[in-house]
């Protein structure tokens, strides 16, 4: 490689269509790479290695006490910088620990992004996609980094920095497309990833993206589930035994194409998520943002954890018109989501670990 060449990867936002959150818990899930947003992660060969902070992200310079508050208020206190050095981080050490050499030098990483943030679009983990891309090809290891292995890294660089959260996301945008997922707990122990199925993505209706300009998260309250689901509440382990069905019984309607099912599997993946979450926590906003397409006969359920909506209109375009002009008057954004198609090449999906030496 000259000094003057780049590594450029764009990984995409997510959406999580039916089964979530049930990756969580040895569920199932099935997830699209969705291509209404992006992060984008460059890799330049550079005598030091330099994490670039990004111009408005990671903003560390104001106008005035009331600009930084304000900022820290609608942002929070954290950018990018903070994932692209963790997944440098996992990313040595898992290669230390396989054996595999890197060979490269340094880099200068930088990143763009306009995921949405705090809309479970899973805008961080977009971010460590793109730099994880990067360093696959600048060490050249695509071929010894196994591609179920890449989501369990993503989600490690994430964990290193206490932020929660499940893996269906990494796999939808490690693998792109439509992938039905299964994260049985045998498999999951046995070979430390879930079983990753490829779909067509032309088994899919249009589908629409909802989300608010500005999020509020208020109302938001710190959630029980988990803690519940690790003392062995029998309500939340049938529900999301439930809720997992939901994939694998959703699969089966999209292979049929069986647009009537998935509409009810849609509305009934979210009905369990408010049962088991309660109204406080999943958020004023965002119930709304159900409410306001389910008014119009939709069905509708979150993307991920909450912040953004995805919709299905059975009834065709007079009811995306009425979706349409629901949400603008209820001030919410709509778009068509459009679906990327998955990107693995021979390469990746070729990919194996090397063999762990005996000593
Ligand atoms: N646009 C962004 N710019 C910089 N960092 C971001 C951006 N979006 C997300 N992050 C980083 O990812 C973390 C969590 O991302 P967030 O957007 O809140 O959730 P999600 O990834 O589920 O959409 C943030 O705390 C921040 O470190
Ligand atoms: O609750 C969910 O559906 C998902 O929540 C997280 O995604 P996020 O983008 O932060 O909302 C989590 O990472 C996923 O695994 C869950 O399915
Ligand atoms: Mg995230």
């Amino acid at each position: 490689m000259t000094e003057s060449s780049f590594i450029e990867h764009k990984s995409f936002a997510r959406v999580g269509l039916l089964g979530n959150p049930s990756d969580v818990y040895f569920g199932r899930t099935i997830s699209f790479s969705l291509g209404n947003f992006w992060a984008i992660v460059r890799l330049e060969p550079s005598k030091d290695l330099i994490i670039q902070p990004h111009p408005t992200n990671d903003l560390v310079q104001f106008d005035s006490l009331d600009h930084l508050v304000g900022r820290l208020e609608n942002e929070g206190y954290y950018g990018g910088v903070r994932l692209l050095m963790a997944i440098c981080k996992v990313f040595y050490k898992y290669c230390k620990e396989n054996n595999i050499e890197l060979n490269g030098g340094n880099f200068t990483l930088s990143y763009d992004t306009n995921i949405p943030r705090q809309t479970g679009l899973s805008g961080s983990s977009a971010i460590v996609c793109a730099a994880l891309n990067c360093f696959l090809d600048f060490y050249n290891v695509r071929h010894v980094i196994e591609v179920e292995i890449r989501p369990n890294l993503i989600l490690s660089a994430e964990r290193e920095l206490g932020i929660v959260a499940g893996l269906q996301d990494r796999v939808a945008q490690v693998y792109g497309g439509l992938v039905y997922m299964d994260f049985d707990k045998e498999s999951m122990d046995k070979l430390g990833h879930g079983k990753y199925t490829p779909m067509e993505i032309g088994l899919l209706p249009p589908l629409y993206l909802i989300y608010a300009e500005n999020p509020s998260d208020s109302g938001k309250v710190h959630s029980t589930v988990r803690q519940r689901w690790l003392n062995g509440d029998e309500f939340i382990i049938s529900s999301m035994t439930e809720v997992s069905d939901i994939a694998l019984e959703g699969r089966t309607a999209l292979l049929e194409k069986d647009y009537t099912k998935f509409a009810e599997l849609m509305n009934r993946n979210f009905d369990i998520r408010r049962h088991m979450f309660g109204d406080d926590a999943l958020g004023s906003m965002n119930l709304e943002m159900v409410e306001v397409a389910r008014g119009v006969g939709a069905a509708s359920k979150f993307t991920g954890s909450g912040g953004a909506v995805i919709a299905y209109c059975p009834d065709g375009p007079s009811q995306v018109k009425l979706l349409e002009d629901a949400c603008q008057k209820a001030g919410f954004i709509i778009q068509p989501a459009t679906v990327v198609p998955s990107f693995l090449k021979d390469v990746d999906l070729n990919s194996i670990c090397p063999p762990v030496p005996s000593n």
